[in-house]
């Protein structure tokens, strides 16, 4: 009993590429959606995501298309999210589908992260539709993009299909192709239930919410279910499909995609990659693929004013009810206060989150600098798992240290290689390979510390390709590195908040650096602060920051009112993010100085 009508795809692209623009044709051409109500993108649905213009959530949408054919088919669209930090719940969504949109952009070529995904989606052995899009745009060139789907995969060119999807040219082709060339689901829905979450969200009303792909087995309201990886046992309250607003269904049967509520308090009841099974008539074994979320950055988040620490936990709390992969801890800093240790997928998901929290909460927060997950392996033979540089044990109690490294693709034009690759070095990277995609564009692939793409790899991996190289990195494991701590101290007193773990080699220029860059970025105080960096006992760097009285009204001539008032106004803002350490008066910048350091 298979379901020759479903078909379940996704749709890859590096970012900007055009996927949500694609997919919007879709649902009009397929009548999800009339023209009138496609103002604005159906699938990107959080306004963060709308402003930074990224998909964040994966999400699905269920279209409904009379092939040439004459038959009707059911389409599942499921989103995938656009961003190395998300690879896992990429790799969640790939898996619930059987074939895959690949949307090249015809000005831009392939990129790193079309080539990951499309790597992960082979994995999961999906039929892959190549879209070359945009080619609309008079600096189109989709002959040169065929070639490098050719050169890097083997695509035939004859299978690539052209398309705009602003104008939407090739949108029937596509979906033709859906239903010719990707496989029907092939799960039996006599076998006992196996549906995989795939997504979840947090509904006020309706508790969490599971996104699930039925691979095997059927779901009906009133059945009891379980969480094979958690064991958590629920029944099943309500279902349905996405067409895109939730539809409701007495049951769900293997190859469809939608929806299951079950008095499910929070989105941890509905772990992304848990497979759900009945409590009668249960599954034996899970689908393959379930992992622990897993934070791979973290940084501490503290309240400006120390009153608002019970704010914060309960913003950060309401986060989490919509956040599996948010993990927070409480945390004290001598410098800082009360505050919370954070762990995040990566450096997008901490800023996401950062914002969320000032912009729908009105927190007003000091954020410490990102840090890896250290492996720290004491002489006493115990090991910790260590977030906080400041909390490292001290160098007679240690062994080593290990750090996490990644795997990084890097696709740019072949002139800026020679600058990349001394980029690579200077970040301590490991030369693996270096491959011509074509005669002008070359992948290399390096292994990095994960701590020296959180500093500033990206920035300058842009800067000196002139924003034409593409990375992409995963998770390789934690290696041995020759590490130290690096302290800082402001008017002789250690500010925990300020260390930083950095690699022996390069700790005294850091040190040096950091103590210049802090004495740019505090203001003078009324009297002298010395900023001094060590390491263990030993001062590597000193600066002074001249004392100096703080008169901003000198400047008035004690003429016009107005303007006095202003200037007053202006500096109670700056005075805002200031914290106050000990005497010292200390902005948020300064936190984040060491990830601002110019080579
Ligand atoms: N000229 C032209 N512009 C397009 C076409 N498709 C998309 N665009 C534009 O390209 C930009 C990016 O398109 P999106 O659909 O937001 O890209 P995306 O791949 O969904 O981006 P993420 O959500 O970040 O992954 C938008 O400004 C679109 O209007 C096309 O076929 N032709």
């Amino acid at each position: 009993m298979i379901q020759t009508n479903i078909r379940n795809f996704c749709i890859i692209a590096h970012i900007d590429h055009g996927k949500s623009t694609l997919a919007d044709r879709l649902l009009e051409y397929t009548g999800a959606l009339s023209a009138r109500e496609m103002t604005e993108q159906v699938l990107d649905s959080m306004d963060l995501e709308r402003e930074r213009g990224i998909t964040i959530k994966a999400q699905a949408v269920r279209l409904e298309y009379q092939a040439k054919n004459g038959q009707k088919y059911v389409l599942n669209l499921i989103d995938t999210p656009g961003h190395v930090d998300f690879t896992y719940e990429v790799s969640r969504s790939l898996a619930a589908c059987d074939g895959a949109l690949l949307v090249v952009d015809a000005t831009q070529g392939v990129e790193a992260q079309t080539i990951a995904n499309l790597y992960l989606a082979l994995d999961h052995n999906l039929d892959i539709i190549p879209v070359i899009n945009k080619v609309d745009l008079p600096s189109a060139e989709p002959e040169r993009v065929q070639n490098e789907l050719h050169e890097i995969i083997g695509l035939d060119p004859d299978e690539c299909i052209m398309a705009s999807a602003k104008t939407g040219l090739g949108t029937e082709e596509i979906l033709e192709a859906i239903v010719q060339r990707i496989k029907p689901p092939q799960g039996d829905a006599r076998l006992p239930l196996r549906a995989l979450i795939f997504d979840s969200l947090f509904d006020s009303y309706r508790g969490a919410i599971a996104y699930v792909r039925l691979v095997e087995g059927k779901i009906a309201i009133g059945q009891r279910i379980r969480m094979m990886a958690t064991g958590k046992e629920f029944e099943v309250t309500e279902l349905g499909t996405f067409r895109p607003a939730m539809c409701p269904a007495k049951e769900l049967i293997a190859g469809e995609v939608g929806f299951v509520i079950a008095a499910m308090k929070n989105v941890r009841d509905v772990e992304v990659g848990d497979t759900i099974t009945g409590v009668e008539n249960a599954a034996l074994l899970p689908l393959p693929g379930y992992r622990p979320v897993q934070p791979m950055v973290y940084c501490g988040l503290y309240p400006v004013d120390n009153a608002e620490y019970n704010d914060l936990r309960d913003a950060l709390e309401k986060l989490k009810l919509n956040d599996a992969s948010l993990i927070f801890e409480p945390e004290n800093s001598t410098a800082l206060g009360f505050g919370f240790r954070c762990g995040f997928l990566g450096l997008l998901h901490m800023e996401i989150i950062q914002e969320r929290l000032e912009r729908e909460y009105g927190m007003n927060l000091i954020a410490t600098a990102p840090s890896v997950v250290y492996k720290v392996f004491l002489t006493n033979g115990t090991v910790l798992e260590l977030s906080n540089p400041a909390e490292l044990p001290a160098a007679n109690h240690l062994d080593h240290l290990e750090e996490p490294y990644v795997k990084a693709t890097i696709i740019l034009p072949s002139e800026f290689v020679g600058t990349i690759m001394e980029l690579c070095q200077d970040k301590r990277g490991i030369f693996k390979n270096m491959e011509y995609l074509t005669e002008t564009r070359v992948m290399l692939t390096y292994e990095l510390p994960l701590s020296e793409i959180l500093l500033d790899f990206f920035d300058k991996l842009k800067s000196r390709s002139r924003g034409y190289a593409s990375l992409d990195y995963e998770y390789l494991g934690h290696r041995p590195s020759e590490l130290v701590k690096l302290d800082i101290l402001l008017n002789e007193k250690p500010v925990d908040a300020l260390s930083a773990i950095v690699h022996r080699d390069k700790s005294y220029q850091r040190g040096r650096q950091l103590a210049e860059k802090l004495k740019e970025i505090i203001p003078r105080q009324l009297f002298e602060v010395p900023i001094q960096a060590t390491i263990g006992n030993k001062v590597i760097a000193r600066e002074t920051i001249k004392a100096m009285r703080k008169d901003v009204l000198a400047k008035c001539y004690g003429g016009d009112i107005s303007r006095k008032r202003k200037l007053l106004e202006k500096q109670k803002e700056g005075k805002k993010r200031m914290k106050q350490l000990g005497t010292v008066e200390v902005p948020q910048e300064a936190f984040l100085a060491v990830l601002k350091i110019e080579d």
